[in-house]
């Protein structure tokens, strides 16, 4: 027998402390006593932005206002196919309450780790963790330059998760460069992520690594703890569903357009774009010939946001 198809919406409600709201299924539903995030089934005819206000009102008392894209995620449990369909909002009136007797709690995003959810949520989980900007580093000669550059993005703009690419330095000053970032990044509250293997983590202590897609290609399996975070370059779909099968936590998908240190090279296109992004089963950030200004477009076709080395290496070339 053909697996039942199931379409769910669910938010990511954030109140203006920065946390999230989750609510525990009742102990006699499906996944009962597991955590979820608060939503339900498409009813015939609904939207699944209209299923989630009528879910939201009916099991929260809430009402919401503007919602955002957050992450789509298809997912084959034993008796059924199913979509979660999950929206971020910021904008709701009424505070929230368990209508149905369900447990309902605002949570850190950095404690969501901690409770227990459903097998399909892995994705969710680290789409609520990551920002909408994931900043790479251009290759910088001058250390001035380079720590003068970082400290703005980080302090200024606020960005919360850096990639550290610094290909062309010799091993010394790269590790004098990786304990810099790494410093300014501990600074602000945010993440750090090494290009390269594994084996950097044991030069520097940073968040994470993001393996170019040759390295990706020859693993069998994740090359890091879970605790790490391992992200990682695709630019067609044998390599997005590489990265699922050694369990990246995200991945940047390229190039979507020209750049200009890249003329004439093979681009996807959002709509492509979009295809990929749909069965990625984890969150996935647009990159090459795209920046801040794109973001809310890269959300609209179900990415997590961007990545970019221009905006703030050289915003010279940025186009508004
Ligand atoms: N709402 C929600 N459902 C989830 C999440 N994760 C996940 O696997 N699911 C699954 O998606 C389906 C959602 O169904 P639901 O029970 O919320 O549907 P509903 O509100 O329409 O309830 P009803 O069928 O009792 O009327 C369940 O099979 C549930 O296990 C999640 O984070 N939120
Ligand atoms: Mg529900």
């Amino acid at each position: 027998m053909p697996k039942r198809r199931v379409h769910v919406a669910a938010a990511a409600i954030f109140n203006e402390r920065g946390q999230v709201l989750i609510a525990r299924r009742p102990s006699i539903a499906d996944q009962g006593g597991l955590w979820e995030f608060p939503g339900g089934k498409l009813a015939p005819f609904e939207t699944g932005l209209e299923a989630l206000r009528r879910e939201l009102a009916e099991e929260l008392g809430v009402t919401i206002g503007r919602a955002q894209p957050l992450i789509r995620v298809h997912h084959e449990y034993p008796d059924k196919h199913i979509l979660l369909d999950v929206w971020e909002t910021h904008d709701y009136e009424g505070e929230p309450w368990g209508r149905e007797g369900q447990a309902v709690r605002w949570v850190e995003v950095g404690d969501l780790e901690r409770y227990p959810f459903p097998e399909a949520n892995h994705p969710i989980i680290r789409s609520v963790m990551l920002p909408r900007y994931y900043l790479i580093t251009g290759e910088e000669e001058e250390d001035a330059h380079f720590e003068r550059k970082l400290a703005r993005a980080l302090g200024e703009d606020g960005i919360r998760l850096v990639q550290l690419r610094a290909k062309t330095l010799e091993a010394d000053r790269w590790q004098e460069r990786a304990e810099r970032a790494l410093a300014l990044c501990r600074q602000h509250g945010a993440r750090l992520i090494l290009n390269g293997g594994p084996e950097l983590l044991e030069r520097i202590d940073a968040d994470g690594i993001h393996l170019p897609s040759t390295a990706l290609l020859g693993l069998e399996r994740r090359p890091i703890a879970a605790d790490k975070w391992l992200s990682a370059s695709a630019h067609d779909q044998a390599q997005v569903e590489q990265a699922a099968r050694v369990s990246c936590d995200f991945i940047t998908l390229s190039p979507l357009r020209e750049t200009p240190s890249h003329p004439g090279a093979i681009t996807m296109g959002w709509h492509d774009f979009q295809q990929l992004v749909e069965y990625a089963a984890m969150p996935v950030y647009a990159l090459g010939g795209v920046t801040r200004h794109d973001s809310d477009r890269a959300r609209a076709v179900g990415a997590q946001g961007i990545a970019s080395i221009r905006d703030y290496w050289y915003p010279d070339t940025v186009r508004s």
